[in-house]
């Protein structure tokens, strides 16, 4: 790929990761960045591992990244760790799933409080069990007043479930008399949703060679720019982040006009 540096054209794939982070610093960074990262299952089959290393590995994926982000100045990074469907996976799978974050935030806490992350989630946390929980909201806790990098973990997230239930509370505001039906609108719609005080989505990035949203964010991502990639979540590197902001640096985002 060529950019353009100083008025020269520059193949970017002669420069190192370092030069291209100050390159791609010098142009719009994406404020909101979302990720589906799939993967981690078939990245433990091609090493004869159970799925489970794939998913540890894949949290270790996500420490890198978030700090890959914050140097990058992302200021929103959403990252999909469980859907509503997971449940549907086998218990033995599901209890490990709910333990990589307190594994995370075990470790990876104080570096989050140096580098002024602050940890947030979207989902219904109710149904998590109650170790994830308590570290969920510790984290949460400890990191609200922290300015940097919004670290959101959609967890047992599902997007027309969210939709569902923002649409009941206007209803039921209607039904109250804190609504009219004029007030309605596409702006009270996204006012309701769990995303209501974060920026849209600049950039969805998905993983493993999968091209489909799996009822994520379906209203929030109307006008944000895809990049799919067929690499595997554990092997995603700064390398791929920074491939995926370059090329969404290089679209011009239209928003539906000319
Ligand atoms: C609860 C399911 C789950 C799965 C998961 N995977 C497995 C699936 C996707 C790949 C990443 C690794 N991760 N990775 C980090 C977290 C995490 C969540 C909340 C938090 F506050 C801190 C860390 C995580 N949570």
């Amino acid at each position: 790929m060529f950019k353009k540096l100083l008025g020269k054209q520059v193949n970017i794939n002669t420069l190192s990761l370092e030069e291209r982070v100050a390159l791609s610093k010098s142009e719009p960074i994406p404020a909101h960045v979302a990720i589906i990262m799939d993967g981690n299952g078939r990245w433990a089959k091609k090493r004869a591992m159970p799925r489970v290393a794939g998913h540890h590995e894949g949290m270790k994926t996500v420490r890198k990244v978030t700090r890959f982000a914050s140097d990058l100045g992302i200021q929103v990074l959403t990252v999909y760790a469980f859907s509503t469907e997971n449940w549907k996976r086998p218990k033995p799978e599901i209890d490990f799933l709910m333990r990589l974050p307190v594994e995370f935030l075990g470790s990876f806490l104080p570096e989050m409080m140096e580098r002024n992350v602050r940890v947030e989630m979207i989902g219904d946390p109710s149904l998590l069990p109650a170790h994830t929980q308590k570290a969920l909201y510790e984290a949460m806790e400890e990191t609200k007043h922290n300015t940097g990098l919004i670290l959101n973990f959609a967890l047992n997230y599902g997007s027309r479930s969210e939709m569902v239930s923002a649409m009941k509370t206007m209803l039921q505001k209607v039904q109250d008399g804190h609504l009219t039906m004029q007030d309605i609108n596409e702006e009270c719609m996204t006012s309701h949703l769990m995303t209501a005080h974060l920026p849209e989505p600049d950039l969805l990035i998905r993983t493993s060679g999968e091209v489909r949203l799996s009822n994520f964010m379906l209203w929030q991502l109307a006008y944000t720019e895809f990049w799919f990639t067929d690499t595997l979540w554990p092997d995603f590197s700064e390398e791929n982040l920074l491939e995926a902001v370059e090329n969404y640096q290089k679209r011009n985002r239209r928003y539906g006009g000319l």
